[in-house]
């Protein structure tokens, strides 16, 4: 069985990521390209990178109005990525939009509340501060516009699979026991994740940043 392990290949460097890419494809079920990449090397590099042979997921996190997101993704439709994100915040119509503009075979997903948030940080932002309340509420959202699924941390996730059982759940913020958080505020451990019903994981700077992303795959992979 493959892995259900998305790298995230955070570099603006082409040639980086595609050694990053070919280094650790026996270990990963796909690759994730973001804003850092797709901003430097666009579509071209998108295009690059699938002829790696991994599916590609296209992590650019769309929220405009209906109309501007749906016209965006209609320009990556001959990209065909395998996975593409808009935020669920972006609301119900601009969530119908971009499933109908995305290819056919293309899960679009809603990321609910990103995984370097807190409760505090949603305070901030005129919030309830609970977390779990802010993601069953977005999946719920995102079910009932029609798309494929959600991004959402290991912390909510079974929370969110009871409300959806079929959805599609994406889910970052995802380190090893030990490992080096970062700018993350809300991570599981890969097992737990996966445990919690997660579809896929999406991992980064665990891989990609270790002296030897391959072994570091490897490492994870052996814990699934
Ligand atoms: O949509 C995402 O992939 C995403 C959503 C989220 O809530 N948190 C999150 O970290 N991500 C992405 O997942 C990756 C996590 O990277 P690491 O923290 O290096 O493992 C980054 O590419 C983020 O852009």
């Amino acid at each position: 069985m493959t892995t259900r392990v998305y790298v995230a290949l955070d570099t603006p460097d082409l040639a980086r990521a595609k050694t990053l890419a070919t280094r650790v494809r026996h270990h990963v079920g796909g690759i994730k390209l973001g804003l850092e990449f797709f901003m430097a090397n666009g579509r071209a590099g998108v295009r690059e990178m699938a002829e790696v042979g991994l599916p590609v997921f296209l992590d650019l996190k769309f929220h405009d109005i209906p109309n501007t997101v749906a016209k965006a993704i209609q320009a990556l439709r001959p990209l065909e990525p395998a996975i593409l994100t808009v935020h669920a915040t972006g609301g119900r119509a601009m969530l119908e939009d971009a499933k109908a503009a995305a290819p056919e075979g293309t899960k679009v997903v809603a990321v609910t509340m990103l995984t370097s948030l807190d409760a505090q940080d949603l305070s901030s932002i005129g919030l309830a501060p609970d977390p779990h309340e802010q993601v069953v509420r977005l999946t719920e959202l995102a079910r009932s516009a029609g798309i494929d699924g959600i991004v959402c941390s290991g912390e909510e996730v079974a929370a969110a699979r009871r409300t959806w059982r079929d959805g599609f759940f994406v889910v970052p913020g995802v380190r090893p026991a030990n490992g080096h958080v970062g700018d993350q505020k809300r991570v599981v451990t890969p097992r737990a994740a996966l445990d919690a019903g997660a579809s896929i994981l999406v991992i980064g700077r665990p891989i990609t940043q270790a002296d030897d992303p391959d072994a570091a795959a490897r490492a994870i992979e052996a814990t699934l």
